[in-house]
């Protein structure tokens, strides 16, 4: 099997780093392409064996599953280059949730899937969200699924939810650190607990917390019940975090929903522009 990354930015890099490390793929089933060519060749010096390719046209022929990992906004570039060398045996994957599936096989005769990673991949953690056009076929879904599942869990949704499931699995690491470093800070101020300190407690507990959530068979009600011993010291924090916390990931989603509308229309624009 032979996969194309076209993008090797942030994530594409770390896309390609962790299905090596996982040991899913060898540098040489894979074939990169990049605006910028040196990320492209710092790679392929790290990684002997993967394929710089000079232009995305020339990474995507040959190659079986096609991963744009470009910002939304480089798409109308990418698949204007794509459309007339892809076929229907490949796979075309974006990455990123505001390019609707629809878009991508509206311009593409290939079949199209929509996967969105998560940083957590780097350390073979993590969901991957899952969305599949309709030329997909049963094989396909496994094949990308049995790819995924080496890197994380591969999770299938319906295109509708992306937004707020990304969210969780994508954005979450970023609005989680933001809530350690906060509470790492008052615990710093109130008790002179060092932050550094405090944040290597954090970051244990929310390891082991997700280990407890997956492997450990707990839910999210009988752990609270389980920690907040009766007349302890968790259950007065609980009544705090329910009184502040009440308000805000019903204000998060309806952020983050409202970027992604605004981002979904411009889109809409911009693919009336290529021609199938
Ligand atoms: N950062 C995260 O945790 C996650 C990001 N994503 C999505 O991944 C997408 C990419 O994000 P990043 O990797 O952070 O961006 P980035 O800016 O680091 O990487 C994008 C890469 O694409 C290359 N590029 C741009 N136009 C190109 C073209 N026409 N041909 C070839 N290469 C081209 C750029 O040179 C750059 O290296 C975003 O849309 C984001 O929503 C998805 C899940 C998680
Ligand atoms: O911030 C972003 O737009 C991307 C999407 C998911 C995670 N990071």
């Amino acid at each position: 099997m032979q996969i194309a990354f076209i993008g090797t930015g942030s994530m594409g890099g770390l896309l390609i780093e962790s299905f090596l490390r996982s040991g899913a793929l060898q540098p040489k089933q894979i074939t990169a392409s990049s605006r910028t060519l040196s990320k492209v060749e710092r790679l392929s010096a790290r990684y002997p064996g993967l394929k710089t390719a000079s232009s995305n046209v020339q990474a995507a022929l040959h190659s079986d599953i096609i991963f744009l990992c470009v910002k939304p906004l480089d798409f109308q570039s990418v698949l204007s280059e794509l459309k007339d060398v892809v076929t229907e045996e490949q796979i075309v994957v974006s990455i990123t949730s505001p390019i609707l599936l629809a878009h991508l096989e509206s311009i593409l005769p290939s079949k199209a899937a929509k996967i969105i990673p998560t940083i957590t991949h780097s350390v073979l953690s993590g969901a991957s969200l899952c969305m599949y056009g309709e030329r997909i076929r049963p094989e396909d879904r496994l094949l990308l699924e049995q790819l995924f599942s080496s890197v994380g869990t591969p999770v299938p949704i319906p295109e509708t939810q992306v937004r707020t499931a990304s969210d969780i699995s994508s954005c979450g690491p970023a609005f989680l650190a933001y809530i350690l470093a906060l509470w790492a800070d008052a615990a710093e101020s109130r008790s002179g607990l060092d932050r550094n300190t405090a944040i290597q407690l954090g970051a244990q507990m929310l390891l082991g917390t997700g280990r407890l959530l997956t492997e450990g068979g707990f839910t999210v009600e009988q752990l609270q019940q389980r920690v907040a011993v009766p007349g302890g010291v968790t259950a007065e924090g609980l009544q705090v975090l329910q009184e502040h916390l009440f308000q805000v990931f019903p204000e998060l989603i309806k952020t983050t929903t409202r970027k992604h509308e605004h981002d979904l229309i411009k889109l809409d624009k911009l693919f009336e522009n290529i021609e199938a």
